[in-house]
């Protein structure tokens, strides 16, 4: 297994249909390690779906993935312990409080953070008594976060990480991000926020329609749009899969 260097995630011809829905077209991709990736795509376009199958959640129709050298569906066990992954729906049990909650994901992996750095990291510290489903939804939210992290995963998968955050907990995230960036984690963020990909990425990702249509730095992003940010730049470079389709 690779996780001293080199790349972290391959996706290789990624393709996967729901029905009469094409959700990812042909897409492939490579992680360097230590690289932040913005997954960018308006609604709908397969950015979920794409890092589901990067995951090992989704079973892709058709190509290969490799994270750290390992397939997500035969090597499921060993993935599982250095790879930590926010989604956008909690799974978790909602009687019990935000501290068993950490406790009980620590005990999945061989080398945990202390349940306290868990909880300082998203700012829960003093909801740790608190049962999941009395907390806010900022507030679930930031403990899905805690839960893929404790860990210490080496590949960190995040969905839409600050939506619906207030500024300071979204403020709190980032830093968690960059900290992360410090230790060397891979990071996949889905995202719409692009004040979140500039501050954060060093690449971007853009899917449209299912489609791969860039992959650059927010910067090559900008200036192959033309345009003179970030927000218009996406405004320009993607929905024309959708708006062909109305
Ligand atoms: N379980 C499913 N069954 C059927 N269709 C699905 C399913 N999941 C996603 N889709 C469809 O696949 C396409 C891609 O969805 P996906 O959730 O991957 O997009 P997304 O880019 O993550 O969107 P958003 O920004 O809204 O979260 C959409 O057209 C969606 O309706």
């Amino acid at each position: 297994m690779d996780d001293t260097g080199g790349t972290a995630v391959v996706a290789e011809n990624l393709r996967k249909r729901y029905g009469d829905t094409i959700a990812v077209d042909d897409v492939s991709l490579r992680v360097e390690a230590g690289e932040c990736v913005g997954i960018l795509g308006v609604n709908g376009a397969g950015k979920t779906t794409m890092v589901e199958m990067i995951a090992g959640l989704r079973v892709p129709d058709d190509g290969r993935v490799r994270v750290l050298g390992l397939d997500p569906r035969r090597d499921r066990a060993r993935l599982r312990q250095v790879m930590g992954v926010q989604l956008q729906q909690a799974y978790l049990h909602h009687a019990l409080t935000v501290e068993e909650l950490v406790r009980l994901f620590r005990g999945f992996y061989p080398n945990p953070r202390p349940a306290d750095e868990a909880l300082e990291l998203v700012g829960l510290t003093g909801q740790r008594r608190t049962r999941f489903d009395r907390l806010s939804g900022g507030q679930q939210q930031r403990l899905s976060i805690a839960l893929a992290l404790v860990g210490r995963p080496r590949v960190a998968i995040l969905d839409e990480l600050t939506t619906g955050l207030d500024p300071r907990a979204r403020r709190r995230m980032w830093e968690a991000i960059r900290r992360l960036r410090d230790e060397k984690v891979t990071v996949l963020l889905v995202t719409h926020a692009m004040e979140e990909v500039e501050r954060l990425c060093d690449r971007v990702a853009l899917l449209d329609g299912g489609r791969l249509v860039l992959v650059d730095t927010p910067a090559g992003m900008v200036a192959r749009a033309g345009a003179d940010n970030l927000d218009d730049a996406f405004v320009a470079l993607t929905g024309k899969a959708a708006e062909g389709a109305e």
